[in-house]
C-alpha cells in the first residue's frame, strides 16, 4: 500500500541530519556519517568529528585499549564503536582483546577458505545447485489452523491477530468443524482445516479444493449459453433470478404473509389470522353435499401456514369417522395435497368440521384456470394442448396410484378440486373428506377405485373439450368423444375412453394397468420435469453468490459511519477503517467527470465479489478532498473489514447472534 499520510517524516529526519557534536574528544571520534556513507556533508561546514578513517582507526584502537586496561571494564559510551549484529561477531573489532588487530570489519578466517562466489544459474555443478539458498517463496504465511476465538484473544483483551481471521458468523468455516460430513467451503482461509475435505475427495480421484482463498469469483456461466456476447460482458440480470420467478416467488410470499384487518373470522382450535382463499361467496354442495369453505390460516403451534377446509353443518356422529383422516397422513405424494389432521369446531356458530392441509399459495383450480373464461365468439375458450393434457394424465395417474397402493380412494376428482400450484403443475387437493362425511354410507374399496378411474377419465374430457364438468352428461359424452378424435391424438383420446368406459372383457381396470399404458408418456413427462429442473438449478446457481454479497453488504453496513466511534482513531479518518469508507464510496459513490452520480450495478456486483474473493487485484482509493489516494488490494480490504467486524462483535456477549 503507497500510503503518503504514512511516510514518516521523523524517518527523513533522522537520516538527514548531522549528529551533534559533543564537546569530549570529538576530534578522535569517528563521524557516524563517513561510517554510515564514506563521507559526511558537513565536514567543512562545522561537524566537530574525526572525518579521517585512518588516523580514527588508530587512535581509537589506542583508547579501547586504554580505557579496558585501565578500568578492568567495558563501558559504553558514544565513542564506542557502532552496533554491528552478532551474526558478524567473528568480523568485528573486539577492543577488549588485545591481539585484534582488525579494527574494521573484515572476512573471518572461514570467509577466507569459503568457495568463491558464483550467480546463481550460470554454470552451477549439480551439487552446488542443491544448496539451499533463501527463498522467501518456501515461506508461507502463517495461518492459524481450527481457530478458536476465546484462546486467540490476549489477556488484554485484543486479538493478536487483526485480519478477517477473527470470530466470522458468516463463515462456514467455523461450523464446518462441527458437522459431521465434511464440507467444502472454496471461501475459507484454510480450506484443508475443513475436516480432511481435500484427503476425500483425492481419494476420490476427482476435485481437489485449492488450497488458498480463491482468487476468482464463482458466477461461472452455467445454464444455456447466450449467443454474441463477449467473455466479459454480462447483464444486470446475468447475476439474478428471472424477473418472472421472482415476482411469482415474491407474490407467493405476499401471499402467505397476508392478514386480514378487523377480519370477524375466529381463531379456531390453534389456527389463527384466518383469511378466505375461495374467490366467491356462492354456496356450493356439489362435489360434498355439504357448503365448503377454504381459508389461509397460522398455526400457533409451529409458526407454520396451512390452508383449512370448513365443512359447514356437518354433524359428527361416529368418532372413527374422524379417525379416519390418519391413513391419508401416509400419503406423501408430489401430486397430492397433503393431509395433516381434521377436527371439529363450533367456532363458526355451527357446527363444522375443519380439514388441515398445506398450503399452496396462490394457487387456482382448474376449473379457474381451464372454464371461468366466458365462451362468446368475442372470447372463445382456448384449447388445452395435448402435451399439456398428458402432463394432467401423467401427474393425477401418479396421485391415484399412491392413493391405491395405500388402499384408500380419493374419491373427490373433480377440476374444482384439483389445484394448480406452479406452472403445469397440479395437486389433488380435498382428499380424505369424503371418507369422512360418508363414514357411515362406505362403499367397497375396490368400487370406489373404480369411481376414481372414471372420474379421472371425465376430468380429462372435460378439459380436452373445454365443457365444465356440470355441462357434461351421458347423452352428450358419446358425441363429445367423436369430436376429440379430430383435435387430439389417437392415443390420448384412447386412453381416455379407457378411463370413462367399462372394459368390454369385463375385466377389473387397475391404475397400475393404466399406467402400463401411457409408460411412453411418462418418460415424456419425466423428460419435461427434468429440463425444468436443470433450469431452476442454473437459476440457482446463479443466486447462490448473492446470498454471500448479502452477508458482505451487511459487513459493510456495520462497519462503515459508526457514530459511537467518532472519537476513536482506529474507527476515524486516520485509522484503517479510512480505507473501508473509502472503499464504500469507490463501489457506490462513483461519479462522472462533471460530479454526477454513476450507477452501475456490474461495477458494484464485480467489486464485491473481488472483495469477497479477496484477489490480489489493487484498486486506487482517492480521499473525497483528493488530497490523499491510497493502493489498496481487494485482499488487504478483507482482512480490514474481517478485523474490524470482528472488533464490534467482540465486546458483545451474543456475539453472532442476529446475522
Ligand atoms: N391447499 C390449498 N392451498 C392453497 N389454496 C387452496 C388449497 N386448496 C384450495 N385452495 C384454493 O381455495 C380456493 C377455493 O377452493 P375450492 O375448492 O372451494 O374451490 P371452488 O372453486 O370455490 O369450489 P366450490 O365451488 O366447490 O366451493 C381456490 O382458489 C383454491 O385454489
Amino acid at each position: 500500500m503507497a500510503a503518503s499520510r504514512y511516510n514518516s517524516p521523523d524517518l527523513r529526519r533522522q537520516v538527514g541530519t548531522s549528529p551533534k557534536p559533543k564537546t569530549r574528544d570529538t576530534k578522535d571520534t569517528l563521524c557516524r556519517n563517513v561510517l554510515i556513507y564514506g563521507h559526511c556533508r558537513y565536514e567543512n561546514s562545522g561537524c566537530a568529528f574525526n572525518h579521517d578513517q585512518n588516523r580514527n582507526n588508530s587512535s581509537q584502537n589506542s583508547h579501547s585499549t586504554q580505557t579496558s586496561s585501565e578500568n578492568g571494564t567495558k563501558k559504553l559510551n558514544v565513542d564506542s564503536p557502532s552496533f554491528t549484529p552478532t551474526g558478524l561477531q567473528s568480523t568485528t573489532t573486539n577492543p577488549s582483546t588485545p591481539t585484534s588487530s582488525s579494527k574494521r570489519p573484515t572476512f573471518s578466517t572461514q570467509a577466507a577458505s569459503a568457495a568463491s562466489f558464483v550467480p546463481r544459474g550460470a554454470g552451477l555443478s549439480k551439487d552446488e545447485s542443491t544448496t539451499s539458498v533463501f527463498n522467501p517463496a518456501k515461506f508461507q504465511e502463517f495461518k492459524p489452523q481450527n481457530y478458536d476465538l476465546a484462546s486467540n484473544i490476549n489477556a488484554n483483551g485484543t486479538s493478536p491477530e487483526p485480519t478477517g481471521l477473527a470470530y466470522d458468523p458468516f463463515s462456514l468455516s467455523s461450523i464446518g468443524q462441527t458437522l459431521p460430513t465434511p464440507q467444502y467451503n472454496p471461501y475459507a482461509e484454510d480450506p484443508t482445516a475443513l475436516g480432511g475435505t481435500t484427503a476425500f475427495f483425492q481419494q476420490q480421484n476427482t476435485f481437489v479444493p485449492p488450497m488458498q482463498p480463491l482468487q476468482y469469483h464463482l458466477y461461472a456461466p452455467l445454464g444455456q449459453p447466450r449467443d454474441g456476447l463477449l467473455p466479459y460482458q454480462r447483464q444486470t440480470h446475468d447475476f439474478f433470478l428471472p424477473e418472472k420467478l421472482r415476482e411469482d416467488a415474491q407474490r407467493k410470499l405476499e401471499a402467505a404473509h397476508q392478514v386480514l384487518a378487523n377480519s370477524a373470522l375466529p381463531n379456531v382450535d390453534h389456527f389463527t389470522s384466518l383469511v378466505p382463499l375461495d374467490t366467491n361467496n356462492r354456496e356450493s354442495s356439489t362435489i360434498f353435499g355439504y357448503t365448503s369453505w377454504v381459508y389461509k390460516a397460522v398455526s400457533q403451534e409451529n409458526g407454520r401456514t396451512y390452508c383449512l377446509r370448513r365443512i359447514k353443518d356437518f354433524r359428527l356422529s361416529n368418532e372413527n369417522a374422524i379417525r379416519s383422516v390418519k391413513e391419508w397422513k401416509r400419503v406423501h405424494n408430489g401430486s397430492v395435497v397433503s393431509v395433516h389432521s381434521a377436527f371439529t369446531t363450533r367456532r363458526f356458530q355451527d357446527s363444522s368440521i375443519i380439514f388441515v392441509y398445506d398450503f399452496h399459495p396462490l394457487s387456482k383450480t382448474l376449473s379457474q384456470q381451464h372454464f371461468t373464461q366466458t365462451n362468446n365468439r368475442y372470447n372463445p375458450r382456448t384449447t388445452v394442448t395435448e402435451d399439456l393434457l398428458w402432463s394432467y394424465i401423467t401427474q393425477i395417474a401418479n396421485a391415484l396410484r399412491a392413493i391405491h397402493k395405500l388402499n384408500l380412494a380419493a374419491r373427490c376428482l373433480d377440476p374444482s378440486k384439483i389445484i394448480l400450484t406452479e406452472k403445469n403443475r397440479i395437486r389433488l387437493s380435498a382428499c380424505s373428506i369424503l371418507d369422512v362425511l360418508q363414514y357411515d354410507a362406505r362403499r367397497p374399496l375396490q368400487d370406489l377405485q373404480q369411481d376414481d378411474l372414471a372420474q379421472f377419465g371425465k376430468v380429462m374430457l372435460c378439459l380436452a373439450s373445454n365443457t365444465p364438468p356440470s355441462s357434461l352428461n351421458n347423452n352428450n359424452a358419446p358425441l363429445i368423444m367423436q369430436q376429440l378424435s379430430a383435435v387430439y391424438s389417437e392415443p390420448l383420446v384412447g386412453n381416455i375412453m379407457w378411463l370413462l368406459f367399462p372394459p368390454q372383457s369385463g375385466e377389473t381396470k387397475t391404475i397400475d394397468a393404466f399406467l402400463t399404458k401411457i409408460s411412453g408418456q411418462i418418460m415424456s413427462n419425466l423428460d419435461m420435469l427434468m429440463h425444468q429442473n436443470d433450469g431452476l438449478n442454473s437459476t440457482l446457481y446463479q443466486e447462490i453468490e448473492n446470498g454471500r454479497l448479502f452477508r458482505l453488504l451487511c459487513k459493510l453496513g456495520t462497519i462503515n459511519e459508526r457514530q459511537e466511534f467518532d472519537g476513536d482513531r482506529q474507527w476515524s479518518e486516520n485509522g484503517e477503517r479510512y480505507m473501508i469508507k473509502l472503499f464504500r464510496d469507490y463501489v457506490f459513490h462513483q461519479v462522472d467527470s462533471n460530479g454526477q452520480p454513476v450507477v452501475d450495478m456490474g461495477h458494484i456486483v464485480r467489486c464485491l465479489n473481488k472483495l469477497d474473493a479477496g484477489t490480489e487485484e489493487r484498486i486506487c482509493l482517492t480521499s473525497r478532498d483528493d488530497q490523499s489516494a491510497f493502493v489498496v488490494s481487494y485482499k488487504e480490504l478483507k482482512k480490514q473489514i474481517g478485523s474490524a467486524f470482528g472488533e464490534l462483535l467482540k465486546g458483545r456477549t451474543n456475539a453472532g447472534r442476529g446475522f
